[in-house]
């Protein structure tokens, strides 16, 4: 279905990630970029080679920034061959279909989205991995054809990613909640401790680290993300700022039973989230590790953890503010964890409990 070659217009962190996966996977790769150092970059990683200009890919991935995709995409169908299918990976879908509506050449033209990503950017932070078992929506507009919904549906494949089909306005809806408020209260809640005191922020664990991880993405970028799905998003941000107010009162007036009604809306809110390929949530625990701060520990570590058979979901590393020494949390399915644990535990490291 996907036979090559797949031409990546924009080798930042998403495109070349993709052109990564396609080269596992023995595809020819052509790449462009509006920065040609990213070009060189990408290729020097082994993504794929410049795009010359006689070349006739079988598929386009445009993965610009969400302000360009509708000038890029248009660009792409305008300059592809008749048979060259065309799609985006915006974090957006409803733009940048609307923004080539009429063109001659839509029906090659199917958007999409991978669910996966970094608070990075750029090709020096790809990696041919980050699509494994991920969902990847496929978007086809009205006007798509079938063979060409087909195409991009066997690229999410390669990638490793599991497909998921949706209309471009539903998905805009899906991703709302799960993927663009998240961001905003994160960045809300990390831009609390901008300018904290050094010893107050002495004191971040892995709970302050695991929610606002996200908020170190590229400001311009998630702008542009949010933006393009105002509407979805401020209606999200209503309801929020009603149980915020709850939140307000339950804390100010000492309501504990109406505090813990809302941890607990909370608490059935993370239970809901799927668990990895979109099986069924799946309780995990963690295996706490003290790992002495030496070059290769963290290599043997994970040398060891794999003897053990035991599959590593996720993975922390925290520092010891006052010792040469970490401390690395392991996440596996829970039923799991004591098998783990004993492996280490044999081959002489120290686990906490
Ligand atoms: N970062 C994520 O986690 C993530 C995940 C899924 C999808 N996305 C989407 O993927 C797209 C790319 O995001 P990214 O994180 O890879 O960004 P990035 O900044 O790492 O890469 C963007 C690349 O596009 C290039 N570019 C910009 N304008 C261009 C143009 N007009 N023509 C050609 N190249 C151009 C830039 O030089 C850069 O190399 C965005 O639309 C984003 O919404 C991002
Ligand atoms: O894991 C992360 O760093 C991400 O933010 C990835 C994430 C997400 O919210 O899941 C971010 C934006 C994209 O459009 C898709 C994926």
């Amino acid at each position: 279905m996907l036979a090559g070659p797949v031409e990546i217009v924009g080798t930042g962190l998403i495109g070349t990630s993709i052109a990564l996966a396609c080269r596992r996977a023995g595809l020819e790769v052509l790449l462009t970029d509006s920065t040609p150092d990213h070009v060189r970059t990408a290729t020097g990683l082994g993504a794929g080679r410049p795009r010359a200009e006689d070349d006739v890919p079988q598929l386009v991935v445009v993965a610009v920034p969400p302000d360009a995709l509708g000038g890029v995409i248009a660009r792409a169908l305008d300059a592809a061959g008749p048979e060259t299918v065309v799609t985006d990976v915006g974090s957006v879908k409803a733009g940048p279909l609307a923004a080539v509506g009429g063109h001659p050449g839509l029906s090659r033209y199917v958007g999409s989205h991978p669910m996966a990503g970094t608070e990075h950017s750029g090709p020096l932070s790809a990696s041919a991995e980050l699509f494994d078992g991920r969902p990847w929506a496929i978007t086809p507009g009205p006007d798509a054809t079938p063979a060409a919904t087909r195409v991009v549906e066997a690229l999410a494949l390669v990638c490793g990613a599991v497909p998921v089909h949706l209309s471009p306005v539903e998905h805009d809806r899906a991703v709302a909640r799960t993927s663009h408020v998240p961001h905003l209260m994160a960045s809300l809640v990390a831009g609390t401790l901008a300018g904290a005191a050094p010893d107050h922020l002495a004191l971040s664990g892995t709970g302050v680290r695991d929610v606002t991880r996200v908020a170190g993405g590229d400001p311009e970028l998630y702008s542009q993300i949010i933006s393009g799905n105002a509407s979805a998003v401020a209606t999200l941000l209503t309801e929020i700022r009603e149980r915020l107010d709850l939140a307000l009162e339950a804390v100010a007036g000492g309501d504990r039973v109406g505090l813990e009604s809302l941890l607990a809306y909370g608490q059935a809110g993370t239970r809901a989230i799927p668990g990895k390929h979109g099986a069924a949530p799946q309780p995990m625990a963690a295996v706490r590790v003290a790992l002495p701060d030496q070059p290769g520990g963290l290599a043997r570590l994970f040398a060891d953890a794999g003897d053990s058979g035991v599959n590593i979901e996720d993975v922390r590393i925290d520092h010891d503010p006052g010792r040469p020494v970490g401390l690395v949390e392991i996440d596996v399915v829970a039923d799991r964890a004591e098998e783990l644990r004993s492996v280490l535990e044999s081959r002489g490291w120290a686990t906490l409990s």
